[in-house]
């Protein structure tokens, strides 16, 4: 059963790796992320609530990416495995989804981190066109990735379940060297 956990800076390649491997194991991409911004465009009462901490960078309240991603986990298809991506993205969501886990019987979860150094990043948002990709967003959401998500390569190594992919390289070859690391 392949659960996969992606981390990685704002603009690592979460999504576009995701996107290529959920297709190749047959199992959902659960984008946090992708999730919030479609609430955003239906203006769903979750979309309301998420903009502002969206479009400014900052992190939208545990409870509403909590609630989602429980409900998400839960759907029929997330029972041969998954993708998740943007989250867990702070130790207390880290410590949510564990439970969650146990609870619903997903454990076994491996956790990729694509590593990419800051000026690439910062060159691959700059490049990509999102709302939330202008100068002043972009160093938002980096300061929130150092201080709240990077902890998490830690949490996850501590608990053996970390794996380390170098991100800054084509996407052809990061995708090879995924299906390696998860294959074994
Ligand atoms: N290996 C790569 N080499 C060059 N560009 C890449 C690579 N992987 C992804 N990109 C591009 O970089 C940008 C960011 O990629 P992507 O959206 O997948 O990152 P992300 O980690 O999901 O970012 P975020 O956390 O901000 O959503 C996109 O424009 C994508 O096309
Ligand atoms: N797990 C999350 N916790 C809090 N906020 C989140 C989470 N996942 C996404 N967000 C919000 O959405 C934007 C965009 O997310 P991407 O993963 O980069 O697509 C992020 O800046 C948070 O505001």
């Amino acid at each position: 059963m392949t659960r996969l956990i992606f981390l990685g800076p704002p603009g690592a390649g979460k999504g576009t790796q995701a996107q290529t491997l959920s297709e190749f194991c047959k199992i959902p991409h659960i984008s946090t992320g992708e999730i919030l911004r479609q609430s955003m465009k239906e203006q769903t009462p979750l979309g309301i609530k998420a903009q502002s901490y969206v479009d400014s960078g900052e992190l939208v309240p545990d409870q509403l990416v909590q609630d989602l991603v429980q409900e998400r986990l839960n759907q029929p298809d997330a029972k041969s495995g998954w993708i998740l991506d943007g989250f867990p993205r702070k130790v207390t969501q880290a410590v949510y989804l564990g439970k969650l886990l146990d609870k619903i019987s997903q454990g076994g979860e491996r956790v990729v981190n694509l590593d990419v150094p800051d000026e690439v990043v910062i060159t691959r948002l700059l490049g990509r066109g999102r709302k939330d990709d202008s100068e002043e967003v972009i160093r938002r959401r980096l300061e929130v990735y150092r201080a709240e998500t990077a902890p998490l390569i830690d949490y996850y190594g501590d608990r053996h379940k970390l794996l380390t992919v170098n991100g800054n390289q084509s996407q052809e070859e990061v995708t090879t060297a995924l299906k390696q690391v998860i294959s074994v």
